[in-house]
């Protein structure tokens, strides 16, 4: 078995002076996917948060590589893709400049590849239009191609199926399914099956330990 590439130990979250969660500790390797499950304020968007460093963790280390994350931040934000509710698009750019100034801000270039997710998502025939006078799906497929443009090793993604046709979700699956056979990471909130094959699980209760244990 692969040593794993990130290790979370111990997190724990408040959110308005309440704990969301608590104790938390899991460990993946290269290809794995853990689905996030658990009810309506359960704290999966949280989790998928403090991962991303876009909210504070109380106590407990996420490791990448063996290396707390705390200590560069930076190097972290480069080696995730954060998916979350809002899509972080700029809706007075096109679907085209918005992928390329997200690559950009990447400090790469999306070259051939920009083709590739343009197609991938379908959104050649939207790559013209503002994002702001996109549909919520449109606006979703756009900020997808942005994810598997990113090259980033692990993908974090808040109910990526939301707002999705079955043509959109097949080209999500597609992309989760090369992104994992590549050796990266995926770690996704959902209320519904992703339809991928064999996702480890992570079940938040939210509430303190107690709370849980109840
Ligand atoms: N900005 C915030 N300030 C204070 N409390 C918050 C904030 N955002 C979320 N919470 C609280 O944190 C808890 C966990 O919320 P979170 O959004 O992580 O749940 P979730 O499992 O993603 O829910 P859902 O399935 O509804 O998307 C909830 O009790 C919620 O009320």
């Amino acid at each position: 078995m692969a040593p794993p590439l990130l290790e979370v130990t111990g997190l724990s979250c408040r959110r308005g002076g309440r704990l969301v969660f608590d104790g938390l500790s899991f460990a993946l390797g290269p290809g794995d996917l853990l689905a996030l499950t658990g009810r309506n304020g359960s704290g999966k968007t949280s989790l998928l948060r403090a991962l991303a460093g876009l909210t504070p963790v109380h106590a407990g280390m996420i490791a990448w590589q063996g290396k707390n994350v705390a200590e560069d931040p930076e190097a972290w934000r480069g080696r995730l893709a954060w998916l979350g509710h809002l899509e972080g698009l700029k809706g007075d750019l096109t679907v085209l400049e918005n992928l390329v100034f997200a690559e950009r801000l990447r400090g790469g270039e999306p070259g051939d590849r920009l083709e590739w997710a343009l197609v991938a998502f379908d959104l050649n025939a939207l790559s013209a239009r503002e994002v702001r006078t996109l549909s919520a799906g449109q606006r979703r497929r756009t900020a997808l191609a942005r994810i598997v443009l990113s090259q980033a090793p692990l993908w974090l993604l808040d109910e990526p199926l939301n707002a999705l046709d079955a043509t959109a979700q097949a080209a999500l699956r597609t992309a989760l399914q090369a992104h994992l056979a590549a050796g990266g990471l995926v770690i996704a909130a959902t209320h519904v099956e992703l339809g991928i094959p064999g996702p480890q699980r992570l079940d938040l209760r939210g509430g303190t330990p107690a709370e849980r244990a109840a």
